[in-house]
């Protein structure tokens, strides 16, 4: 799927395909430098993060165990419930281990904000996160974030994982949805 078969659901292209990729490599040498000689666990965030945690994975040159939870707030709308459910439980156990959390947007920060107090009474040896995308204005808990791919404007994205009513989540790129798609005028 590219920006034509959007037709007019597409209101821009906020990132484009080739920049995403570049950032990815980027944040991928700094998780690299960082840690080095440690056994590293990258976590990813079902759905969403799915594609940066593909990409950001076969950057990466430390050897990394991958694992999965499933977590969703936001069902059909445009808003986080604020309710966390979770969906998918990890399979590792993760006390003494060092696990970097893998997303691919912080908006109001709910969903992360539960998720690194959920992560973080398991005793690991450590936990960060890596975000491909952030809201720094719609943020409505404070996140300690260590690797952040791009700030952007607080508007709808979609694409690269990113989904609105589970629609477009296979675009290779970040855009913004015309108001008509989501009750807009
Ligand atoms: O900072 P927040 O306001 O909590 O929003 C960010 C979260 O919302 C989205 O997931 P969603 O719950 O929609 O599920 P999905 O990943 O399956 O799309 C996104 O993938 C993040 O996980
Ligand atoms: O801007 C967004 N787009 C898609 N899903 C999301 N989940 C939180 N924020 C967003
Ligand atoms: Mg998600």
């Amino acid at each position: 799927m590219d920006a034509a078969d959007m037709g007019q659901d597409l209101s821009s292209v906020l990132i484009p395909e080739e920049d995403l990729q570049t950032k990815i490599k980027e944040l991928a040498g700094k998780i690299d430098a960082d840690y080095a000689g440690k056994d590293l666990l990258i976590v990813g965030v079902l759905k969403g993060a799915v594609m940066v945690m593909a990409d950001l994975a076969r950057a990466l040159h430390v050897p990394v165990h991958m694992d999965w939870m499933a977590v969703s707030s936001y069902g059909a709308g445009t808003k986080s419930s604020g309710v966390v459910r979770v969906l998918k439980d990890l399979d590792t156990d993760i006390a003494g281990r060092h696990v970097l959390v893998v997303e691919d947007i912080i908006d109001s920060g709910l969903t992360l904000s539960w998720l690194m107090n959920n992560l973080k009474s398991r005793n690991p040896a450590s936990v960060e996160i890596c975000t491909l995308l952030r809201k720094p204005d719609a943020v409505k808990v404070p996140i300690d974030v260590r690797y952040v791919g791009f700030d952007i404007p607080n508007e709808f994205v979609i694409g690269f994982g990113l989904d609105y009513d589970e629609r477009y989540r296979n675009l290779p790129f970040i855009g913004t949805l015309a108001p008509h798609v989501y009750g807009g005028e």
